[in-house]
């Protein structure tokens, strides 16, 4: 049977991150894609102009649907953006016994919006990262979540070890905004693994952690281990940005083609 996930994420009109990155990750990777929206942006290359929330209620029908219904092999989680929504998704899940859970702890577009509210952090880790088996911060978010900065990559190890303390099985510390290479390190509450690849020279990154995170989630939903759906993650993202474009005024996103990545290199 064909592997599905689930994401459970923000709308971006743009069609560049949120709910769309996901699905068209999930297509390329060969993996049948669901959603469930929690919240809609309306949003370009240049900025997001507006969001409005779903309420909790359409949120849990729409996992519920699925769930009822549907073998899920993955979920992915993105924007989540308040407390609530945070708690709901949290409980519908428990009580479906969702497996093999993603999250990515997006808190601020690229442009600068805030896509999470402070005060939804505490939900988040205590109600989502205990059933987490992967989270994947980027350097800001890891920073928000331990309460000290994270610049280096001695730091990404600290950050790691104290986010695995939260309860996830594992964590993704990605380095897409280090200086240098692009490097990202997995971390299974005893050792590192570190991903790395030489950094692509391009301002169309837009999208890049939504497409990360669902590329796990699809590689997981395949039975890959962990190790190998971040390798597959990594290889594909590399690609992505490689081929990313110029779209619009301000910050294309990546592009998402199924033949380059039939050769994902396991
Ligand atoms: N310029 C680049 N060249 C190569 N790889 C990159 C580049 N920028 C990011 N990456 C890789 O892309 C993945 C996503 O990392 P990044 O740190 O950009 O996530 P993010 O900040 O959460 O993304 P977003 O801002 O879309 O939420 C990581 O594997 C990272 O190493
Ligand atoms: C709906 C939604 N989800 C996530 C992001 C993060 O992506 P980026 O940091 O590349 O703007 C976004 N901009 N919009």
């Amino acid at each position: 049977m064909l592997a599905t996930a689930l994401t459970i994420a923000g709308s971006d009109s743009s069609g560049g991150a949120g709910i769309q990155a996901d699905l068209k990750t999930f297509s390329a990777l060969g993996v049948f894609g669901m959603s469930a929206i929690t919240a809609i942006t309306a949003q370009n290359t240049l900025g997001v102009s507006a969001i409005r929330e779903l309420d909790e209620a359409i949120i849990a029908a729409q996992i519920a649907a699925v769930f009822e219904d549907i073998p899920v092999g993955a979920v992915k989680i993105g924007m989540l953006s308040s407390a609530a929504i945070t708690r709901t998704v949290a409980a519908t899940l428990r009580q479906y016994q969702a497996k093999s859970i993603v999250v990515d702890p997006v808190m601020i577009s690229k442009s600068g919006s805030r896509l999470l509210h402070p005060e939804a952090m505490t939900a988040l880790k205590e109600q989502l990262f205990p059933m987490a088996d992967v989270v994947t911060p980027n350097l800001f978010e890891a920073g928000e979540l331990v309460g000290f900065s994270v610049n280096t990559r001695n730091d990404m190890e600290e950050a790691a070890r104290a986010l695995h303390a939260l309860g996830p099985k594992h964590i993704v510390v990605k380095g897409g905004h280090l200086e240098g290479a692009a490097c990202d390190i997995l971390f299974d509450g005893h050792s590192f693994v570190y991903f790395e690849n030489e950094r692509i020279n391009t301002i169309h990154t837009h999208g890049t952690g939504c497409t990360f995170s669902s590329a796990i989630a699809a590689g997981l939903a395949q039975k890959l281990s962990i190790e190998q759906a971040v390798r597959q993650a990594k290889y594909y993202i590399t690609g992505a940005i490689t081929h990313g474009f110029s779209l619009g005024h301000g910050v294309g996103p990546t592009h998402h083609f199924f033949e380059l990545y039939q050769k994902a290199g396991l």
